[in-house]
């Protein structure tokens, strides 16, 4: 080596970053080599050392504030668990300590039984009795007053076991907040109230807890798919095509006069076709991504900006293949969950809630019987029931008078039948579970241009290779078919369709010429399938409008902020 080569060497020796702790929970000694993992409240709920230890800094957002004669039972949360932990401050340190406060706490870490002051009861506005558990003990688990609620009350009685709890000997108010201007109260508040709230609502216990769910998610189907060996790519947002048949799209407008990309261009409906065009290079391919749709439809099922979970297969000739792995990914994403924390607090704390506000929001939820049916059916290890469209035609009709719509071949299934086939079709006696239903084989006039005719369409009229994964109570949640594959069919299909087929490829072209080339040059046997990844975490957590399950809810007439 050089001398200027050694010198640069010695100058730029790597060293050691030095640590330092970006989580909510800070313990002496921890130096961040994971000597003790307690990072977060949950973590420090959970954590048992087996004495008292001094200094423990926490971190995190008031959720309720009760008082006894000296001392005051602070609920913190740092959105790491439904639960906040408890902190035991002394009156004189906690006057600013309010709801909503951001504060820094440090204090003893009491994780066994030792004497403590006993608290009051507390009543909470409503009036009703909010009671603790252990021992007359206000334990953060089952009481969440507002400080403006709670009455103080009572003498400080004996020595009683305490539940884990910091014993607080400095505070430090990080961003102060006025519990009376506070919007977020710990009394019950309807779902549309706190939808106009968006950007406070997931302070709330459940709205916070169905995010980390939402995040789990993400993170398990990520998993799936590295283990599957499918690739996760980034399809384009903005996009050139408006025709792709999954409904209306939003126009892309810059400021200016001029047009931005010289065509028109819009917001991704589906992110298919070009996952088509990656999955001919890569093999299997997926996405989790936002997608747009600009219907007016204002239900619970709609909403104009939503991630679609999306994969295409190259080289798949049979469509059971494609099922089959929508099955797996969603039996493996539901067993999944089912070891996280948060879809186990939200069915443990359903049974154990004592505060009445919390019940309340609970019940707004689906019923948890037919929530545990759900879940039977997804983690089930039988196959989903597959019917086509034909045979679910044949169900129908003789019903038809318990439907809006009558059921006739050739018209899309709206979404009463789709209920009626779900409930009637998936239900499994033997396990009282219901299992998602696949319907096959749609008429090709009412599905998109892209997808295969079927080799041996009904008398009724040709179809096409294509299935739409059907719940209760929601309808659809899934869709998928497979591609036509060979160029000069495609261009057929275009034309039924109404499409204007592409002559010519032209430089910047915002037409399917694209789209075409890619039946030019090695185009596979393929297919694939789109998935509603908001509906599917309102269908998985029993939250009955899919608003509520995504932070900033956008749909028809609303975009709040
Ligand atoms: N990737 C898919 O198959 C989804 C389909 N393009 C849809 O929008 O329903």
């Amino acid at each position: 080596m050089s001398h200027s080569l050694r010198l640069f060497a010695r100058r730029y020796r790597p060293c050691r970053l030095p640590y330092r702790r970006s989580y909510s929970v800070r313990i002496p000694g921890d130096d961040g080599q994971g000597l003790r993992d307690v990072k977060t409240v949950a973590d420090l709920k959970e954590w048992q050392p087996g004495r008292l230890v001094s200094d423990v800094q926490l971190c995190g957002w008031v959720r309720s504030v009760r008082k006894s004669s000296s001392v005051r039972f602070v609920d913190i949360t740092d959105g790491s668990s439904m639960r906040p932990v408890q902190a035991v401050v002394d009156k004189s340190l906690a006057a600013d300590i309010r709801p909503g406060a951001a504060v820094r706490l440090t204090g003893v870490w009491h994780s066994s039984s030792s004497s403590s002051k006993t608290p009051p009861s507390v009543e909470s506005q409503g009036g009703k009795l909010a009671r603790s558990s252990v021992a007359g003990q206000p334990s953060s688990s089952d009481v969440h007053e507002q400080e403006a609620a709670v009455h103080s009350a009572g003498a400080d009685q004996g020595p009683a076991p305490t539940t884990a709890e910091l014993r607080v000997s400095e505070v430090e108010i990080l961003g102060s907040s006025d519990p009376q201007t506070y919007p977020i109260q710990n009394k019950y508040q309807t779902p549309e109230s706190l939808r106009a709230i968006s950007h406070l609502r997931p302070r709330t216990p459940i709205n916070s807890t169905l995010l980390r769910l939402r995040s789990d998610a993400m993170a398990l189907l990520s998993q799936f798919f590295f283990q599957e060996r499918f690739q996760q790519t980034h399809p384009p947002i903005i996009t050139s095509s408006d025709c792709e048949g999954a409904g209306e799209a939003f126009t892309v407008k810059s400021g200016g006069t001029t047009e931005f990309f010289r065509d028109p261009k819009y917001l991704t409906v589906s992110s298919q076709l070009h996952l088509e065009a990656l999955a001919q290079a890569l093999g299997n391919v997926w996405t989790l991504s936002p997608t747009f749709r600009a219907e007016q439809s204002d239900t619970s099922r709609h909403l104009s900006e939503f991630y679609m979970l999306e994969a295409e297969m190259s080289f798949v000739q049979d469509m059971d293949e494609v099922m089959d792995l929508a099955q797996r990914m969603l039996a493996s994403l539901a067993s999944g969950l089912k070891r996280l924390s948060a879809a186990q607090e939200l069915e443990k704390h359903r049974l154990d809630s004592r505060d009445p506000a919390e019940r309340l929001a609970f019940e707004d939820l689906v019923d948890p019987k037919e929530l545990q049916q759900r879940w039977r059916g997804l983690t089930s290890p039988k196959r989903w029931p597959r019917v086509t469209y034909t045979e679910a035609i044949e169900i129908l009709q003789p019903v038809a008078h318990m439907f809006e719509h009558k059921p006739v071949w050739g018209s899309g299934l709206q979404s009463e039948h789709e209920k009626y086939l779900a409930e009637k079709i998936g239900y499994d006696e033997e396990t009282d579970a219901f299992l998602p239903i696949f319907v096959t084989q749609y008429p090709q006039e009412i599905k998109a241009f892209y997808m295969l005719q079927s080799e041996s369409p009904p008398p009724q009229g040709q179809t096409v290779d294509c299935f739409d994964l059907l719940v209760p109570n929601l309808g659809e949640l899934a869709g998928g078919s497979m591609r036509e594959h060979r160029l000069a069919q495609l261009e057929d299909n275009m034309r039924l369709h109404g499409l204007e087929v592409p002559t010519q490829r032209k430089a910047r072209s915002s037409d399917m010429g694209w789209y075409l080339d890619l039946r030019r040059w090695g185009c596979p046997p393929h297919g694939g399938f789109g998935l509603g990844f908001d509906r599917l975490l309102s269908y998985l957590t029993g939250v009955p409008n899919v608003r509520d399950v995504v932070p900033f809810p956008r749909h028809f007439e609303r975009c709040d902020c």
